[in-house]
């Protein structure tokens, strides 16, 4: 049989490409892992170029080469060797094999698909990047460490649960493992039994074994919730402080709908653990108790008994697999319709406004109806795999019966034997199914785990590593700093060198994408550089506490979160012991005191979720109240009063001025900030002007351009160098 290529999910809209190498790599041996690839390269904006994918391989030692195609068929007849093919003409796949009619695709959006030759001509893009060869003597640039086993890191922290559960089970089956033995010795000798035992002391004996069995039972229950709750909370708390402390650039290119799926898949796994791994375990040893049992009664019904058990195996290992392959489809599917949904609740405003509902059904629809398909799917698999062994059960019975009589007719073995043989191959089968139930449930426990594990694993810094803490404010230094989503993309913050100090108030302006709200983002911590430094008083900000950062630095994003919070507590989020002297202030300052007293419930006012009850301009005002009741020892705003009239705008600007804490704003409004200490201009990722608004005024470059009222940028652009 082949090789197959390993199917690799893309996590993000734009990173098929890195996929689709990812897969190829593990498929040549080298094995890396997505997120690794992702962490090392980055996803440009735009997704990767053939080009791109070509150099990821080229540094893991495997020539490629890119290759227009015109014949598909009679190509990969004599090429049918994986390779990454360009598809529909915006994304990429990977040819896994030609079978003479149909070619299977590995599709990082899709899975394992099949094309007819027809089908799979309308798709290709006829460009393919094909491997020539690899060179084993170069080192991969990135060495994707071992998995560590988080599962069994948080089993072993609750052992005497587990342990509970494992004894009690024990317990259970070995009840099931004496009651056949008991029947049999009581059908055997029962003119015995009769004589010594009165009817009341059976029923009282039964009575006694029900009571026990029952207890156990209810034991086991309760431990395995306990256990459950347990896990549950530790999985899920790992995930959430994981999930808080990432850094942003982790969340930036992310579907909400991908994020929130992950963290359901946690439930599941929960479930999968605790109700199937810990009674395989037991069940692996009574199949083993049980079948030495048969042996001991009789060897000829034994083997006849495995023939049978041997039909329920084999069908219960090709559901498995049948399962596992389309679990992995499953979880996509789901992945996909709820980005789809997440994204339309989201952005439900200007869907509606653009009438794009139509397109979004669109969208959902085709992946709700192969949502029903892969269900439609799973039950054929269990109705006509499934149920071959449930059948061979239900059989199994009469088929030890019928051939047993024969036996106890010849005199090998008495009746009582052969119904305690019947009970016991019974109770022997039960366990071989519940391994083979375990195993395909292990399989689907894999893929889900894998989708979860990338976030558990995600590097992330914590303040324990970090020492040292600050109260007051000196100056925030930016040195030789770049910043890139990608590596195959242009910096978008080239060779950075800016120093903001004690009281001053620094404007940022510049064209649209010309880096301001990212070097705000870079400023206040939450992207980290590619390269160069960034010191806040002196010291390395690597080395400062994120809480002090936090506590230090008050930021005012371009689009403010508003929450499900009252309107006082969305104003005090993370500041403790403020006083309401300071919150008026704040309230005042922003003024937000106006939005209070359109409020029925003035500051207690719940406001909805995103702040759906509130405009533009009155989110901004509460973002701005939000950063000053902090007291910051230094604001950074970007466009912060985008959204406000001109009178609010400029009330609120001057409280700002006036203010002693140190500021910088992101503005393209040039009239508000003229009276700034410094302005800083920006294009193309780079600082191109620094000075007051007289000064640049007078240098004539871009500020004063723009100034003036010119809207061609590129006419100056070439003229301007980096300062
Ligand atoms: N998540 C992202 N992935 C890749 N590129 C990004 C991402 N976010 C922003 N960019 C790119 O970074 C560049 C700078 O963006 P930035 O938002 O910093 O510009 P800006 O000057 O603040 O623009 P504006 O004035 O329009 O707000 C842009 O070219 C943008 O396309």
């Amino acid at each position: 049989m082949s090789k197959k290529v390993k199917f690799i999910e893309q996590s993000e809209h734009s990173e098929c490409g890195i996929t689709s190498v990812t897969m190829i790599l593990n498929y040549l041996d080298l094995k890396v892992r997505l997120s690794d690839v992702r962490d090392h390269y980055g996803v440009p904006k735009g997704g990767n170029t053939l080009f791109h994918l070509k150099s990821i391989f080229h540094d893991f030692g495997v020539d490629s080469i890119g290759a227009k195609i015109d014949n598909p068929t009679s190509f990969f007849k004599e090429n049918n060797t994986p390779c990454v093919l360009f598809w529909d003409f915006k994304h990429y796949v990977v040819f896994e094999k030609f079978t003479g009619r149909k070619f299977v695709v590995v599709d990082p959006a899709l899975g394992r698909k099949k094309y007819s030759i027809e089908e799979f001509k309308q798709h290709f893009s006829n460009f393919a990047l094909l491997l020539n060869g690899v060179d084993e003597s170069i080192e991969p640039p990135i060495q994707s460490k071992k998995q560590k086993n988080i599962l069994i890191n948080i089993l072993m922290k609750e052992k005497h649960l587990v342990f509970s559960v494992i004894l009690l089970t024990v317990l259970i089956q070995a009840c099931g493992l004496g009651i056949p033995i008991i029947t049999q010795r009581a059908v055997d000798n029962y003119l015995l039994v009769a004589k010594d035992m009165t009817q009341s002391s059976i029923l009282i004996a039964v009575g006694f074994v029900f009571i026990s069995y029952y207890l156990m039972q209810v034991g086991r229950n309760l431990i395995i919730t306990k256990f459950q709750i347990y896990f549950d909370k530790n999985l899920m708390t790992g995930f959430m402080k994981k999930i808080m402390s990432l850094p942003l650039n982790f969340f930036v290119n992310r579907s909400t709908g991908d994020l929130i799926f992950r963290s359901n898949l946690t439930t599941y796994i929960q479930q999968i653990l605790s109700s199937q791994l810990i009674t395989t375990v037991i069940d692996i040893v009574f199949a083993l108790a049980y079948f030495s049992l048969m042996l001991s009664y009789s060897v000829e019904l034994t083997m006849i008994s495995l023939a049978a058990i041997g039909v329920i195996l084999t069908s219960s290992l090709i559901n498995s697999k049948a399962f596992q392959a389309i679990t992995d489809k499953e979880i996509s599917t789901y992945s996909r319709v709820h980005r789809t949904l997440v994204e339309l609740f989201e952005g439900m405003e200007t869907v509606k406004s653009i009438g794009a509902e139509p397109q979004f059904y669109e969208n959902w629809e085709k992946d709700f109806k192969s949502q029903l398909d892969i269900q439609k799917k799973k039950s054929h698999i269990t109705g006509w795999i499934g149920n071959i062994s449930v059948s061979m059960q239900f059989v199994l019975p009469l088929l030890i019966t019928g051939l047993g009589l024969f036996g106890v007719s010849k005199g090998t073995f008495s009746i009582g034997e052969l119904i305690s043989f019947n009970t016991i191959a019974l109770s022997f089968v039960v366990p071989i199914i519940t391994i083979m139930n375990s195993y395909t449930q292990l399989l689907v426990l894999r893929s889900y785990f894998g989708k979860l594990s990338e976030i558990l694993e995600q590097k992330t810094i914590t303040d324990e590593e970090k020492a040292i803490e600050f109260d007051e404010y000196e100056s925030i230094e930016l040195e030789n700093l770049n910043f890139r989503f990608s590596k195959f993309e242009e910096p978008i913050l080239k060779n950075i060198n800016l120093k903001i100090g004690k009281k001053e108030k620094v404007a940022i302006v510049g064209p649209s994408g010309s880096g301001k709200s990212t070097l705000l983002k870079v400023l206040s911590g939450l992207y980290l550089p590619t390269s160069g430094n960034i010191y806040l008083n002196n010291k390395s900000m690597n080395l400062v506490t994120s809480k002090s950062v936090r506590k230090m630095i008050s930021v005012v994003n371009q689009n403010p979160s508003i929450f499900n919070l009252s309107l006082k507590d969305n104003i005090l989020m993370n500041s403790s012991n403020v006083s309401e002297d300071l919150l008026t202030k704040a309230i005042n300052d922003a003024r937000v005191d106006e939005i209070t007293r359109m409020l029925p419930m003035g500051n207690e006012t719940l406001i909805s979720e995103g702040g759906m009850n509130l405009s533009g301009g009155q989110m901004q005002r509460i973002a701005i109240a939000r950063a000053l009741v902090k007291q910051p020892k230094l604001m950074l705003m970007d466009e912060p009063t985008s959204a406000l009239d001109n009178i609010s705008e400029n009330y609120i600007m001057n409280r700002v001025k006036e203010n002693d804490c140190p500021c910088v704003i992101v503005s393209h409004r040039l009239n508000t900030i003229q009276h700034f200490d410094r302005i800083i201009v920006m294009n193309q990722g780079q600082i191109v002007e620094d000075g007051t608004h007289e000064e640049l005024m007078d240098n004539q470059g871009l500020y004063s351009y723009i100034y003036s009222g010119n809207t061609n940028v590129d006419e100056i652009v070439g003229e301007q160098s980096a300062i």
